[in-house]
């Protein structure tokens, strides 16, 4: 299938990485001219094309839209000539399907928020389905996100949290992690056993939420031996307001 990823930087190099690695050999990558962008499509192995008009003329199916949202408007104008039957994938946080639509009226259309580990195909993605999408176009929608992660469906209203979540969300995790590392590093690991040792049990730590359905503080309470060593980690935690913490990173990131 013919995929353009428009905008190739972190987000769009993530999918375009995601879709290389399901084998995905038709995809081309629209970016204003910059050397970054040039080798990494050297190097992945996609076609790279620098304008708009270029995409339009390979009639792509997809389009998937990374670009920055106060450039996304004038991109979809540039893109207002591609067949009615391209789908378009905006994963532009905080432009509305409605905006795409009028500039866009015919094309089926949905928004995305994913995240970054979409480049090893265990991404989370918020979707919310906009007009036009019946059963061929939802297959292409299908086509191209299932294999870069899970998709969560919701209406579009619930979108903004979605990608607060799951979009930013890595970066808090990440923030976990370099933490836990610095904490390994204080006791005697060296820095790369500590990444590792962090990042492992953050990975097997989600694998048992998601594979045993049990809720967080389930899986808290099996680690919390009586009278043990944890508890006294988790105590500490609510004593420095580590929820609160992550409530509030929250609530700035979705403001
Ligand atoms: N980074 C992330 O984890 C996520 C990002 N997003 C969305 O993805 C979009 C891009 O974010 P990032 O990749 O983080 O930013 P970025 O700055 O890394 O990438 C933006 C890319 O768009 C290119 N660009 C700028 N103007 C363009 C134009 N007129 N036509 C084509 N390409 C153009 C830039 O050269 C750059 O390569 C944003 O709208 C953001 O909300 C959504 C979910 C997660
Ligand atoms: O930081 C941002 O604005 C984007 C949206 C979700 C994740 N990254």
């Amino acid at each position: 299938m013919k995929i353009a990823v428009i905008g190739v930087g972190q987000m769009g190099s993530a999918i375009i990485k995601g879709l290389l690695n399901q084998h995905e050999d038709d995809i081309i990558g629209m970016n204003p001219v910059n050397p970054r962008v040039s080798k990494f499509a050297q190097e992945a192995g996609f076609r790279l094309v620098n304008s708009s008009e270029e995409v339009v003329s390979k009639k792509p199916a997809v389009v998937i839209i990374t670009t920055p949202a106060k450039v996304t408007l004038a991109v979809l104008e540039e893109l207002a000539a591609l067949p009615a039957h391209t789908v378009i994938i905006s994963a532009a946080a905080g432009i509305r399907l409605a905006d795409i639509a009028a500039i866009l009226p015919t094309n089926p259309l949905a928004a995305i928020i994913p995240n970054i580990p979409v480049a090893v195909n265990a991404g989370t993605i918020g979707l919310a389905l906009g007009g036009h999408v019946m059963a061929p176009a939802f297959d292409k929608i299908n086509h191209v996100l299932t294999p870069l992660g899970e998709i969560i469906r919701v209406p579009e209203s619930q979108l903004g949290i979605v990608g607060t979540i799951g979009g930013c969300g890595p970066a808090f995790v990440d923030v976990l992690m370099d933490a836990l590392g610095d904490a390994g590093v204080k006791y005697g690991l060296n820095r790369s056993t500590a990444y590792r040792l962090a990042a492992s049990m953050v990975n097997g730590s989600g694998k048992l939420a998601l594979q045993t359905g049990l809720t967080p503080a389930q899986l808290r309470d099996q680690v919390t031996s009586p009278g043990g060593t944890t508890i006294r980690g988790v105590e500490a935690l609510e004593k420095n307001g580590f929820r609160y913490a992550v409530m509030d990173a929250v609530n700035k990131a979705n403001g």
